[in-house]
């Protein structure tokens, strides 16, 4: 079982375990199964959304898991449907009762849509409640950050976006890092659809570090300080994504350079600034998860 998983503090002092288990485009019992063995092997933190039409098998996961609800590091996300503060405390509250939980750890804002302003005053609000332990943001660049920060009153402590080999994110990684902002990654392997693990740069360190490509994709963001979420739904590989901290297994700074040069501007998901995605998003079903 892995152990001495790190955590990450953000600026209001709350720590985060630094591995997560995403769950997007999860079925419900994709998402019972999975939850269940990531917490048997040692995760203590689930990154789920209203989108993804699975919060209540996270609820009832972690309900069976047995672990005491202090030990868990649950995350949710409100879409981008909802607008304006009356209609993110209904939402928050859904989700809530959705999870079968009585407090958030973080709640985040999933895209950068119009009108995000009064949405976070809601956030505000429900954090200074006490009923969320830190508030964030999701695919939001340095320029949406400037404006929630012309009326916020509350600094995001954590902002979730794409991050992997292929879209590294340097310049706001370190605009993020200048405001004490979290960087949390989302499809930290690149969701599996653009090779990142099949790279021969990576597969050449898999063979020097005795580790999978995946194992050395997930260290890579570990050693730039990010907070990851990788998704599976296979016992090994949910065991495998989060037996990244051997003491001994330590990338050089040599081997993150020659990741750092596999950057190459490519994207899994949309654009955040790509406005056609998220005018599309506002009506958007999730059909994935259709029931
Ligand atoms: N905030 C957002 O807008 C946003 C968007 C997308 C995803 N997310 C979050 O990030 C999580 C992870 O992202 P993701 O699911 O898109 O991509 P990911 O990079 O975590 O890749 C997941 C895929 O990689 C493969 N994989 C996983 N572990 C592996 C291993 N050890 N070896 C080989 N292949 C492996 C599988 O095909 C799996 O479906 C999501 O589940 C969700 O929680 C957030
Ligand atoms: O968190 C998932 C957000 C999302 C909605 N639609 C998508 C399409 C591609 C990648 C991410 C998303």
């Amino acid at each position: 079982m892995a152990t001495n998983i790190p955590y990450i503090e953000l600026s209001n002092g709350v720590l985060v375990p630094q591995v997560g288990l995403g769950v997007f485009r999860m079925s419900d019992q994709e998402v019972e199964n999975s939850v269940k063995w990531a917490i048997q092997n040692g995760y203590r933190h689930i990154d789920t959304a209203s989108f993804y039409d699975n919060e209540e098998a996270v609820g009832r996961a972690i309900k069976d898991s047995g672990i005491d609800r202090k030990y868990l590091f649950v995350t949710t996300k409100i879409w981008n449907n909802i607008r304006g503060y009356d209609e993110t405390i209904a939402q928050f509250n859904k989700s809530l009762e959705k999870l079968g939980l009585d407090y958030l750890d973080l709640y985040l804002i999933h895209w950068p849509a119009q009108g995000f302003e009064e949405d976070w005053r809601a956030m505000e609000d429900l954090y200074k409640a006490g009923k969320i332990r830190a508030i964030g943001v999701s695919n939001f660049k340095a320029h949406h950050i400037e404006q929630l920060m012309k009326n916020a009153t509350i600094a995001p402590m954590v902002d979730q976006i794409e991050t992997h080999p292929y879209l590294q994110e340097t310049d706001l990684h370190e605009y993020l890092q200048s405001k004490n902002i979290a960087h949390e990654s989302w499809s930290p392997l690149g969701a599996g659809l653009n090779k990142v693990i099949d790279n021969p740069v990576i597969k050449e360190l898999a063979d020097k570090y005795q580790k999978s490509p995946a194992q050395i994709v997930l260290r890579w963001h570990i050693q730039r300080g990010e907070i990851i979420i990788p998704k599976s739904t296979h016992e090994e590989r949910i065991k495998e994504n989060i037996d990244i901290f051997d003491y001994h297994f330590d990338l050089t700074p040599e081997d993150m350079n020659k990741i750092a040069e596999l950057d190459s501007d490519q994207r899994v998901g949309a654009d955040p600034d790509d406005t056609d995605f998220l005018d599309k998003s506002m009506t958007y079903t999730n059909q994935n998860n259709a029931k």
